[in-house]
């Protein structure tokens, strides 16, 4: 019997609503927000399903969408509703992002299918579980978690390893038709993209990307099309931070909702250092953070070297994003009481 499953893979309350917002799955500054009002808080189910048929790639490497929708509400059920943003509205909105990304021209051709598969599937678990403290909270809390991975990591390893583990069950593994040899090329991938997530990476990122941005001014030549397997892997990973690091490049209603969710969750965080009498973490105390000063902070000294340099590489695919950012900056300057 033919299974037939909704247009984006889960039932909506309000279709023609939805229909118009996916509509702009191709855009920079979707309303990720309001696409999971319309989905029942399903928006990365939503939006990963959407970009995989979009991009042909369940045809392309014969994904039953039956298990990929399985794998995808599963994994989204283990995103934690409480945590107010590293929830499935932020996997929904990385995703989404690397999928704009992975179209622009500069990085046109570059990246096999399997690579683009190993990228959305990447951002859409890059963060499943997230219990809503950073990894220092459970490395100086000396938690099971920072023991398991002594460490390093902490929170992207358990990223990983709950995403893998998903797959273990009959009903999820949408990656069962794929030959084994891919199967490990898509893990390598996927793991490595991950563990790029980690803030502590930054400035490895930046660093290289200025590096990449300096041969590319050297050789002249388009050399993002004649890229090797590590530069290509290396680009992935910048190209998952930015879209991790992409709130401020939104527009402005967007960017405004989500540094009321992180700092919500930064200052939850703040609240259990004073209960636990831990020195408490910068940003997350409620009782003394200035949100304005710090976005400002945060774009000046973290977001904007970034974008900038990946801007460069990838000119002139990002002028618009960077002159949101910049606009949202001068924005949150303005607001400083
Ligand atoms: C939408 O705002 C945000 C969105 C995300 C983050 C994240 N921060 N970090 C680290 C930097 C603490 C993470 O590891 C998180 C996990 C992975 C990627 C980035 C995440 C911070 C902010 C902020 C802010 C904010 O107002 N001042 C914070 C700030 C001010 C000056 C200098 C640094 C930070
Ligand atoms: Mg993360
Ligand atoms: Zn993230």
């Amino acid at each position: 019997s033919i299974i037939m499953h909704p247009k984006y893979g889960v039932d909506s309350n309000d279709p023609e609503h939805l229909d118009e917002i996916m509509a702009d799955i191709d855009k920079w500054g979707i309303d990720i927000f309001e696409i999971g009002q319309l989905t029942n808080n399903r928006p990365m189910t939503t939006v990963t399903y959407t970009i995989l048929a979009k991009r042909d790639l369940l045809r392309a490497f014969n994904i039953c969408s039956t298990t990929m929708l399985n794998y995808l509400m599963t994994a989204e059920d283990h995103y934690r509703p409480e945590v107010p943003y590293h929830n499935g509205y932020h996997a929904a909105d990385v995703t989404q992002s690397c999928h704009v990304l992975l179209s622009l021209p500069a990085l046109e051709n570059l990246f096999t299918d399997l690579e683009i598969l190993a990228t959305i599937f990447a951002s859409c678990i890059h963060d499943i579980d997230h219990p809503g403290f950073t990894n220092n909270y459970f490395i100086t809390t000396g938690s099971d978690l920072a023991l398991m991975y002594n460490d390093e990591s902490v929170l992207e390893n358990h990223h990983l390893a709950v995403a893998f583990k998903l797959l273990q069950q009959t009903d999820c593994d949408f990656l069962a038709s794929l030959p084994t040899k891919s199967r490990q090329i898509l893990r390598r991938i996927v793991i490595s993209l991950v563990l790029a997530t980690d803030m502590n990476k930054h400035m490895d990122h930046v660093a290289h990307l200025k590096t990449m941005v300096e041969a590319r001014k050297l050789s002249g030549a388009d050399i993002l099309s004649q890229e090797n397997y590590s530069d290509r892997l290396l680009i992935l990973q910048h190209m998952i931070h930015c879209a991790d690091l992409s709130n401020p490049t939104k527009p402005l209603p967007l960017y405004k909702k989500w540094t009321d969710a992180i700092m919500e969750e930064f200052f939850r965080q703040g609240d259990a250092e004073r209960e636990r009498e831990l020195d408490i973490s910068p940003m997350c105390d409620r009782l003394t953070a200035t949100v304005e000063k710090s976005q400002v902070g945060f774009i000046d000294y973290i977001v904007h070297p970034l974008w900038d340099t990946w801007a460069e590489l990838v000119e002139p695919g990002c002028r618009e994003i960077i002159e949101s950012l910049e606009y949202n900056r001068d924005w949150y300057y303005n607001a400083v009481p």
